[in-house]
């Protein structure tokens, strides 16, 4: 049978098959290949925020005996209600797990978290995993890899692509590297909160991957709030060049679940604009360290920061559209 070597405790089984006929496979790996590896029996997840929650939440409706913690412990109780397990201390999870998956917000928090006091890799060990899928550069990454892999344990750094709403209906895509054992032992649990996943190499390489595709998101949002406040501006409606545009060759599901509520100058958050700025930030280190010229990203990246410097950091990427409002223009040559 398929899925027969997932063991009885996991109810894995009914979701991946479903999702193997739903959703393009678009692994480099066989689907046989990752059929054959028995998912770990206890799973710790650090870092309950905006994306580590719905993913959580995700492995344990698939049956997965789930331990959390998250710097906010407040954040865990929703999860500890449907039967997640708690630790006080990243230490202490990865201490009494098999696999521990990390989803912080940035470098230094990916950091602290894995080799702080208390830190995870004080609870690895030989036969343990550690997947960080934080969106981070690939030096942290490195760095990581090499405390958690000095342990004996195994690393796979597995950033994802998709934003709240992908994670809360398991659609997000998963760029791993590190570790072909790790990635093959974790297979199970990526379907389930993923519908695709790519395997590319040595450690750094996904972290690459993911800041390259931020990058590009960052620049199309930027020009795409030109596009809304010009088309306003000069008589026509914006909704109906969101329309235009969702139909069009350079049509992409962010501008048309987007659009609206940026027209009405709202921002509800799904992907923190922090976020999206250190992503540019970091991409913006990677292509200067290869010498390669990013004039879209880097006047992209001077726009979040002026949104951040008018208190828009936590609101939806989206509001650096507010960057371009007349407003702040003003203000900033003032
Ligand atoms: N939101 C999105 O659409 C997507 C986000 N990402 C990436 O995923 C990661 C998480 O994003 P998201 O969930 O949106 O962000 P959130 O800001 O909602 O969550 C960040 C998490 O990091 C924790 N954290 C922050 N600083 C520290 C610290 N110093 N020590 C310990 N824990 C810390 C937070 O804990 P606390 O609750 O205590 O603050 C929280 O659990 C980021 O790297 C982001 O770029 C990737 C794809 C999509
Ligand atoms: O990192 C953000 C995303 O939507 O992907």
């Amino acid at each position: 049978m398929f899925c027969s070597h997932i063991p009885h405790h996991l109810n894995l089984a009914p979701m991946m098959i479903m999702k193997r006929f739903s959703a393009p496979i678009s692994s480099y790996v066989s689907p046989r290949a990752e059929a054959i590896t028995e998912p770990p029996a206890r799973v710790g997840f650090l870092g309950i925020g905006i994306m580590g929650s719905p993913m959580a939440n995700n492995l344990l409706k698939a049956g997965v005996d789930l331990t959390v913690w998250n710097r906010t412990k407040s954040k865990c109780d929703p999860l500890i209600n449907l039967g997640a397990k708690y630790k006080p201390s990243p230490e202490e999870v990865t201490a009494s797990c098999d696999v521990t998956f990390a989803m912080l917000a940035d470098p230094q928090s990916a950091l602290d978290v894995a080799c702080g006091k208390h830190g995870a890799v004080n609870g690895m060990g030989p036969g343990k995993g550690y997947v960080d899928v934080s969106t981070v550069d690939g030096d942290t990454s490195k760095l990581i890899s090499g405390h958690i892999k000095s342990t004996g344990a195994l690393f796979l750094e597995a950033p994802v692509s998709g934003s709240k709403k992908p994670a809360e209906d398991g659609q997000l895509i998963f760029l791993t590297a590190g570790d072909k054992n790790l990635y093959e032992t974790v297979a199970s649990l990526l379907d389930v909160m993923g519908k695709s996943k790519f395997y590319l190499g040595d450690v750094g390489n996904g972290a690459a991957m993911k800041l390259v595709v931020n990058m590009i998101m960052g620049s199309m949002m930027a020009s795409f709030s030109e596009g809304l406040l010009l088309s306003e501006k000069v008589g026509l409606d914006p909704d109906v060049l969101v329309q235009v545009v969702s139909q069009g060759a350079i049509s992409a599901p962010m501008y048309s679940t987007k659009g609206p509520s940026m027209i009405q100058s709202l921002y509800p958050t799904a992907f923190p604009l922090k976020h999206q700025q250190k992503d540019l930030r970091l991409a913006l280190g990677l292509a200067e360290s290869v010498s390669q010229s990013t004039p879209i990203a880097a006047a992209a990246n001077e726009l979040y920061k002026v949104a951040k410097s008018h208190g828009l950091s936590d609101q939806d990427f989206s509001a650096v559209i507010e960057a371009l409002k007349s407003k702040f223009q003003h203000s900033e040559t003032k």
